[in-house]
């Protein structure tokens, strides 16, 4: 009967999504492993590459019904995987090196497997019959992921670009550098209403978010995955043009408003995938 099953184009393709994510996340781990990344860095890999990687397998899937159960499993999985590493039923030191922050297997129970959970809800829930759960998707992965990439480093350049000019002599700093150092403190500037995020990690998370969403948005239409809505959906906005890039970018800032937010703890990978979907609900309609 599995063997039936996983005989169809069905079969292929959550074979080829499932081989795809052990692959992936069996890389981002042993990175974290090997020390080629530093483990924060091993982790963002995985949280950015993970998501966008899943729904490229998503045309792979048949018309049925079913189809969107299937392709669930494969994250469901993860989390299961996730769940059991990070309880210390099983041990995989790679896993945790590449998805902890602090080699702590436990972490793996918090931002992971919450991750892996909106994977499964955004799946289920809007499949590749809306552009709600690409968008909610593709800015969980790569407008939060480069959010803190980013705004880590423009903090950390902004403090090494006035490092000199404190301790140097007077007249000793060139305009162009006066300039560059002026565009790093406003990047490096924390947010009114969360000291702890900063202006330059919040560009980054809304317009990452939209260079991630937008070619996922056209390799979904040109596979015709949106075309059970008919062509009347989201009143044509569907197309590549300024109506579809401004929908990309309202979804993707309201994407980077939450994730700006001081929720604490992990609850940005709800919140984010939330927000997107809802907006991108309200602006196409399906
Ligand atoms: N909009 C943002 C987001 C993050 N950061 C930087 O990245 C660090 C970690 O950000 P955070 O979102 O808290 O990262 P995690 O929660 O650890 O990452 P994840 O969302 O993957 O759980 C912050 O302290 C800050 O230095 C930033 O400058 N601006
Ligand atoms: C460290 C992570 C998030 C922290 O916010 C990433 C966790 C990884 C997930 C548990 C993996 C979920 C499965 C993937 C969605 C499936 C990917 C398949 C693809 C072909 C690589």
């Amino acid at each position: 009967m599995i063997a039936a099953l996983l005989q169809g184009q069905n079969g292929r393709a959550f074979l080829t999504t499932l081989g795809g994510a052990v692959a992936y996340i069996g890389v981002c781990g042993v990175v974290g492993r090997l020390g080629l990344l530093p483990t924060r860095l091993a982790r963002k890999m995985m949280h950015i590459g993970t998501g966008p990687l899943y729904m490229l397998c998503w045309p792979l899937y048949s018309a049925a019904p079913s189809s969107r159960w299937l392709a669930a499993s494969v994250p469901a999985l993860a989390g299961v995987q996730f769940m059991l590493v990070g309880t210390g039923i099983v041990r995989d030191d790679t896993l945790v090196a590449g998805a902890s922050r602090s080699g702590r297997r436990e972490e793996l129970l918090r931002g992971p497997l919450l991750y892996a959970a909106v994977h499964v809800a955004a799946t289920l829930i809007w499949w590749r019959h809306s552009p709600c759960g690409v968008l909610a998707l593709a800015i969980l992965c790569a407008g939060d992921g480069l959010a803190e990439v980013v705004g880590r480093a423009c903090s950390s350049a902004a403090a090494s670009a006035d490092a000199p000019a404190r301790g140097g002599k007077k007249g000793s700093v060139d305009s162009g550098s006066t300039w560059r150092r002026s565009v790093l403190r406003a990047l490096a500037r924390p947010l009114p209403h969360n000291c702890d995020k900063t202006v330059g990690g919040t560009l980054a998370c809304w317009l990452g978010g939209a260079a991630a969403s937008l070619p996922l948005l056209l390799y979904f239409m040109r596979h015709g995955m949106f075309a059970s809505a008919g062509p009347a959906a989201a009143g044509g906005v569907l197309q590549w043009g300024w109506p579809l890039v401004r929908g990309v970018l309202l979804c993707s800032g309201f994407g980077a408003l939450a994730e700006s937010l001081p929720l604490g703890g992990e609850a940005d990978n709800v919140t984010i995938a939330l927000a997107v979907g809802l907006c991108s609900r309200a602006y196409f309609g399906f």
